[in-house]
């Protein structure tokens, strides 16, 4: 005889099946996203966008390691409800060395770009989203791709084959998507579009989580090991040496 449980039908307690399934559920629709891009791309405006958030008049400053920002879907505004937290990482050359720290544990990419940047300042920011998206961590997840300022004479098309973005989302295995910021009607389609493929991933891309960061930690525990028994040997062949002498 098993055990049963003394609740109320429906109660929601962590022995109910129904419990269990509409934790998973709840998990599954809850994603993290990275907000990345060059200094100054616009990152900080759009997670003020996305987040619904007014950003104060004096906040203009870079940002020096990461703004944190929350998307909430409600289910009469789209076909299912989710909660995104949006994670900015500064786009300074500085600040770059710190965005694969965020690669494993996120679910999807948003990158920024300066749409009326000059086009050799495109082809960098292009050449850096290859890096990212060449990273382990982050190979074959979906990319939102956001223009941002204003720029009559070129249009997301041009970007598209100018920097021939299909073979670059080809080759990392990534599903790309391009919207441009200031078109509200473009950027909800574009976030709608990123959080149903989320939605429809989601088992796969939580135990693709999981392993990523079970191994990030595991390669961390490694290097720890490995420095520790350096020093110990170079202890022990001072010791040697000293010892041979003798
Ligand atoms: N007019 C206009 N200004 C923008 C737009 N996007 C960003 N800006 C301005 O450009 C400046 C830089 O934008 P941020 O959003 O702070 O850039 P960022 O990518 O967060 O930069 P870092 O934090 O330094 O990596 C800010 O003063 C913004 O007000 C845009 O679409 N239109
Ligand atoms: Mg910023």
């Amino acid at each position: 005889m098993g055990l049963l449980c003394g609740k109320q039908p429906g109660c929601c307690c962590c022995c109910c099946p129904a419990a269990a399934a509409e934790e998973q559920l709840e998990q599954q629709q809850r994603f993290k996203l990275l907000l990345l891009g060059v200094a100054g791309s616009g990152k900080t405006q759009l997670g003020h966008l996305l987040s619904g958030r007014q950003r104060a008049d004096d906040d203009r400053s870079a940002t020096n390691g990461v703004r944190c920002y929350q998307l909430q879907q409600q289910q009469q505004q789209s076909e299912f409800a989710a909660v995104a937290s949006i994670t900015e990482v500064g786009g300074s050359a500085e600040m770059q060395r710190l965005w694969p720290h965020y690669y494993a544990s996120s679910h999807a990419l948003i990158y920024c770009y300066d749409i009326g940047g000059s086009y050799e300042q495109l082809r960098r920011s292009f050449e850096l989203l290859q890096r990212c998206l060449q990273h382990a961590a982050l190979r074959g997840k979906p990319v939102l791709l956001v223009a941002s300022r204003d720029s009559e004479s070129v249009q997301l098309y041009d970007i598209e084959h100018a920097f021939n973005l299909e073979q670059l989302a080809r080759g990392s295995n990534c599903p790309l998507h391009l919207c441009h910021m200031l078109q509200p009607a473009q950027l909800r389609a574009g976030m709608q579009w990123l959080l149903r493929l989320l939605q429809a991933q989601a088992p796969a891309l939580a135990q693709r989580i999981k392993y990523d960061l079970n191994l990030m930690s595991w390669q961390q525990r490694k290097r720890t090991l490995l420095s520790s028994s350096k020093l110990a040997q170079v202890h022990r062949q001072r010791f040697h040496r000293a010892h041979r002498k003798v």
